[in-house]
């Protein structure tokens, strides 16, 4: 057998290993930060990659700080990584948002892992719909981050391996031109639509949905030419609200429901205050009244953040200031140096019930909590609700309100309603109709249901995690006496 076809292969991964090592070398020997405490790498040139990589790290930061401290370092590969609980800390990293950046390795990962997606109503909910292109594609890149395994892992902290075919990168290759050309085909039905409402045909409106808004404004006579966005723009404009909203707000959608199907006192409670309202079709301003829907939402926000965690970059040196003061070399320091290119791990899920600012029965599904809260939590800082799920600063999440008003309330309605099966109207009523119109159980034991290890935390199976992210569920239609 010729090893001749394999040999630029060869030869790039050694290369990068060999350069990798050289930086490990180099790099941890330079950085202050290897004095502050931490644990010991378990692999003299991984470091804690592979930990990192392959499960959940909250519970290992949980672990940490109760052992080292809030504000410790540890090695990934040549990085020196600073991870910190202190919420000082915390709020000047997400403050000062032009030096503490989103890495470029995520920002290129996430754009090739979910960059491709497009929505508009692909029918990723209508289980007996007819199988699509579009939806298909949509349905590949949720499923292909249901676990994380070697290969991704290389080429995410290897960059030069991407330029090596991989069945993944090329199924997203193709999903990614299918999205693509639908979204083209939307664009120009849409200007086509504009230009006969011009000449005062008569046309039916589609309207509401984002592409329609930004092609509307960006064709919209107020704005100078020189101003207006090319196709491809909008495109990935498009792109990143709907990537970045659509996933994150299915799967908050999914752990609500976990919830609510969990807990039956809490489902009937909030049974109970949704059929307070006389009506089955109430104002934004009613839904804004419910006290206990606002509460359980937060709660669920706050125990099942999507993103459990987060990186930032520092991209100069920089000072860090310390609410709370580290021990380095015997010496107690209320503020560390960052070197350029540290990276800095924000444990979302771990800041959203640490226990010392939520108090001991943190991990707890609690909504009552919301109407007492410990003073402490107004340190955290995040852009709602006291906590980080959508986290904080300048590059906080968008769309949350987006999210938490409209998506979660129609998805829901959607989801349980089969898009106006039962005869209700799609509104933002949605959370609303689904209780007052169903009752929920799981359909599986509650200790079967875990988190999948990914960056998007999903609910799934653990006697079944080869199935990928399901939530089984039970739903009967609730009687009123
Ligand atoms: C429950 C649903 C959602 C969750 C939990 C969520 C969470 C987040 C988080 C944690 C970030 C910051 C990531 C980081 O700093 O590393 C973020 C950013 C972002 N989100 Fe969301 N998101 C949700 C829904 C949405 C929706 C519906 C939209 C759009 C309509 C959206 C648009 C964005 C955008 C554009 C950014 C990037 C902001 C920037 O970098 O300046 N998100 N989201």
């Amino acid at each position: 057998m010729s090893l001749i076809p394999l040999s630029p292969l060869i030869c790039a991964v050694l290369a990068a290993v060999l350069f990798k090592l050289w930086r490990v070398c180099v790099r941890v020997q330079r950085n202050s930060l290897r004095h502050l405490p931490g644990p010991e790498s378990p692999s003299r040139f991984g470091g804690f990659a592979w930990q990192f990589w392959s499960t959940d790290p909250t519970e290992m930061h949980e672990e940490w700080v109760r052992s080292y401290g809030r504000t410790i370092s540890y090695r990934i590969l040549s990085d020196i990584c600073l991870f910190t609980m202190d919420t000082k800390a915390l709020a000047h990293i997400l403050t000062h948002d032009a030096v503490f950046q989103k890495p470029y390795k995520v920002r290129t990962y996430i754009a090739e892992l979910v960059g491709l997606a497009f929505s508009y109503d692909i029918g990723t909910l209508n289980v007996e719909a007819r199988s699509n292109e579009l939806c298909d594609a949509f349905r590949l890149v949720a499923q292909s981050v249901t676990r994380m395994s070697l290969w991704p892992m290389l080429r995410f902290f290897f960059p030069i391996l991407r330029i090596f075919p991989e069945e993944q990168s090329r199924r997203f290759a193709k999903a990614r031109k299918v999205m693509g050309e639908f979204a083209s085909i939307r664009i120009d039905e849409k200007k086509r639509e504009m230009a006969d409402n011009k000449m005062g045909k008569q046309v039916r409106r589609r309207r509401g949905d984002f592409l329609t808004l930004l092609v509307e404004a960006n064709m919209g006579s107020s704005l100078p030419e020189g101003q207006r966005l090319s196709d491809e723009t909008i495109i990935d404009e498009c792109r990143t609200a709907l990537v970045a909203g659509h996933d994150t707000t299915a799967i908050t959608l999914a752990w609500f429901l976990y919830n609510v199907a969990l807990y039956p006192t809490i489902q009937e409670k909030l049974r109970n205050e949704l059929l307070s309202i006389p009506t089955d079709h109430p104002t934004m301003e009613e839904l804004s009244s419910l006290h206990y829907l606002d509460c359980v939402l937060r709660e669920v926000v706050r125990l099942f953040p999507v993103l459990p965690s987060s990186l930032r970059v520092a991209t100069e040196d920089t000072p860090l200031p310390l609410g709370e003061s580290v021990n380095i070399n015997g010496q107690a320091h209320d503020r560390i140096w960052i070197e350029k290119g540290t990276p800095i791990v924000i444990s979302i899920l771990a800041i959203n019930r640490d226990k010392s600012l939520w108090g001991e029965d943190s991990f707890e599904f609690k909504p009552e909590r919301w109407d007492n809260l410990p003073e402490a939590v107004s340190s955290i800082p995040g852009i709602w609700a006291n906590n980080l799920t959508f986290m904080g600063g300048q590059h906080a999440c968008l769309g949350y309100r987006f999210s938490l008003n409209e998506c979660v309330p129609i998805l829901l309605f959607r989801t349980l309603t089969r898009a106006d099966a039962f005869g209700f109207c799609r509104t933002k009523v949605a959370v609303f109709t689904l209780l007052r119109a169903f009752e929920l159980e799981l359909g599986l034991p509650a200790e079967d249901v875990g988190r999948t290890p990914t960056m998007l935390m999903r609910p799934m199976r653990l006697s079944d995690p080869e199935a990928g992210p399901q939530l089984p569920m039970l739903v009967r239609p609730y009687r009123r006496d």
